[in-house]
């Protein structure tokens, strides 16, 4: 399989991901479009939810993705191996989410993950980061009551303010003890979660779910 090359980051804010996406049409989506739906927010090449998608084949699983290259090419591959439960869009997630799902089957979304959103180190740059209250709120929104959000990442302090930014909201709790989970309670791990586990460096994660 050959890899397309992109650039590393882009930068969110920029004019050219202010333009609003379309809502789907579900039915043309998925062969089965009222099945629970898993969103993966900065899905990049997509082979976690690739995996997941042949896993839960009762599922329905939608990646969103800022670089539209990767997204192209992930559809590619969800076509090769004929998967009809799986879907990937190119959006910028801080924009895209109300638009995206007014179309969406009732209580379809019951699963949310966050997995190593890029850190935008430098305080100036905290905008471009893609956990920002407003989405949290929207998220609030469209998912189901007991719906999970699983957030990781290999920097604490990414980490703690996308927990602080859950636990802000009225409608999400946190589950567990309030440590980070010594486990992906997942069947796949991401391509930067493997990378991280490979240098021996610490990935903290934490689980939310919607209050029910
Ligand atoms: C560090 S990568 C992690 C990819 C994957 N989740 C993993 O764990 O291997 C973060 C991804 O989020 C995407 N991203 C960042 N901001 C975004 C936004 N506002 N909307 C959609 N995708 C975004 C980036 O382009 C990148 O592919």
């Amino acid at each position: 399989m050959a890899f397309v090359r992109v650039r590393q980051h882009v930068n969110p804010l920029a004019q050219k991901y202010q333009t609003l996406i379309d809502p789907l049409d579900w039915e043309k989506v998925y062969a089965k479009p009222k099945a629970p739906l898993h969103l993966d927010i900065g899905a990049a090449r997509g082979r976690f939810l690739l995996s997941m998608a042949k896993i839960e084949p009762d599922w329905n699983f939608l990646g969103l993705e800022i670089r539209e290259p990767l997204v192209v090419e992930a559809n590619k591959w969800r076509d090769e191996l004929g998967l009809t439960n799986l879907h990937y869009v190119f959006c910028n997630v801080n924009n895209s989410l109300r638009s995206l799902f007014s179309s969406l089957p009732k209580a379809s979304l019951q699963r949310v993950t966050i997995q190593f959103p890029d850190p935008w180190f430098k305080n100036r740059h905290a905008k471009r980061r893609v956990v920002q209250p407003e989405l949290v709120t929207e998220l609030a929104e469209f998912l189901i009551p007991g719906g999970i959000v699983f957030l990781q990442s290999d920097i604490e302090f990414v980490a703690l303010e996308m927990c602080d930014r859950f636990a802000n909201h009225p409608a999400f709790q946190r589950l567990g003890t309030g440590e980070w989970l010594a486990q992906n309670p997942l069947p796949v791990s991401t391509e930067r979660e493997i990378g991280t586990i490979n240098k021996g460096e610490p990935v903290y994660r934490a689980l939310f779910e919607t209050l029910r």
